[in-house]
């Protein structure tokens, strides 16, 4: 597969670069040691050594659809229904994709309800136009290894936005087109939820290397996450799974119990009938609400918090995913 390559022999020591799709990947750890065992084995080899660098592959434009310049692969961050926690997810996805070492941008296509500055920590920042020789662009906002770009910088914070469908199109195209996003492995979009003019815009314009869809175990959630789903697969784009928020309450001073407060399985049902698969489940913890109104991810203010880790889980598994599609 052209994974290996560099191979260096000085006398018993032997050498090589193990090329990876992603960074993120999550069987990472488990192959550098199979690889390292097994030239280990060899007649005469005293010692090996094991680089490891990775080369994200790029998602093809379609004959309609062609890509953004610089930008490998968009990940679509969905939900049918409001309030899941769809923010929550694209933002500690994004921050741990980063974590990785991997060149991510996070867009926020929710231009009714911009959170994720805030939730990354960039509420009071802003963001500026630059003259460039192609026209004006804006320079993204940049906390916890990931570039962002909102609607949240560009209006008063508690100014509501009131656009119709056609305004919402040219300000999702600019935040596509006219930003300096630079080299990026991932730009996750966080989109608004339901399946309307946004979605309509940013499924046609770009090729979207994968969609996930959030959703909570209730069965009205559901419901509504079914309807995302079919737009989806309607758009000809690939959903590369459901992610289930809130699965469970762990309350804090009793980590050891787990209340199902919304029903419990209902993610896996859903994926089960609709054919996709289960990305993963977090559970819904005081802390993970905290590090979003602080502006500090939870995978990065708790790495090892049970949210954390399921998060982190999840982003491994949509590169995975996506790196395997392309
Ligand atoms: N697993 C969780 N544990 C605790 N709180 C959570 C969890 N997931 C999300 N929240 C909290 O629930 C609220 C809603 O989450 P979020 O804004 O991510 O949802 P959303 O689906 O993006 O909402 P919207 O439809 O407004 O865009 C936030 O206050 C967030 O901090």
């Amino acid at each position: 597969m052209n994974m290996v390559r560099n191979i260096k022999i000085c006398d018993g020591l032997v050498s090589f670069t193990l090329l990876l799709t992603t960074n993120a990947y999550p069987l990472r750890e488990l192959i550098i040691e199979d690889c390292q065992k097994i030239v280990e084995t060899l007649p005469g080899v005293t010692d090996v050594v094991v680089e490891v660098t990775s080369e994200t592959p790029q998602r093809k434009s379609l004959p309609d659809r062609t890509g953004i310049k610089g930008i490998k692969n968009i990940i679509a961050i969905s939900s049918g229904k409001g309030g899941v926690g769809k923010s929550t997810v694209a933002v500690n996805v994004a921050v741990a994709l980063a974590q990785t070492g991997a060149k991510v941008g996070l867009l926020d296509a929710d231009i009714y309800g911009p959170n994720d500055p805030t939730m990354l920590g960039l509420a009071d920042t802003q963001i500026y136009v630059d003259n460039t020789d192609k026209g004006d662009a804006l320079e993204p906002a940049f906390n916890h290894g990931v570039k962002l770009v909102s609607m949240g910088f560009l209006i008063d914070r508690d100014q509501p936005v009131i656009w119709r469908g056609p305004m919402l199109n040219g300000i999702v195209r600019q935040f596509l087109y006219q930003v300096l996003w630079g080299e990026l492995d991932y730009l996750i979009v966080d989109m608004p939820p339901g399946t309307g003019d946004t979605q309509l815009t940013l499924s046609q314009a770009v090729p979207i290397a994968g969609a996930v869809i959030v959703t909570t175990p209730q069965p009205v959630a559901l419901l509504d996450s079914r309807r995302g789903l079919h737009m989806f697969k309607q758009m000809n784009i690939n959903v590369l799974g459901i992610v289930e928020n809130m699965s469970y309450f762990i309350p804090p001073d009793m980590p050891e119990k787990h209340y199902d407060i919304f029903g419990s399985g209902g993610g896996e049902r859903t994926a089960t009938e609709l054919g996709v698969p289960l990305l993963g489940c977090i559970p819904l913890e005081i802390s993970t609400r905290l590090g979003s109104d602080n502006g500090v991810p939870i995978v990065v203010g708790e790495p090892d918090s049970p949210s954390a880790k399921a998060l982190k889980d999840i982003a491994l598994i949509i590169a995975g995913k996506v790196s395997v599609a392309a």
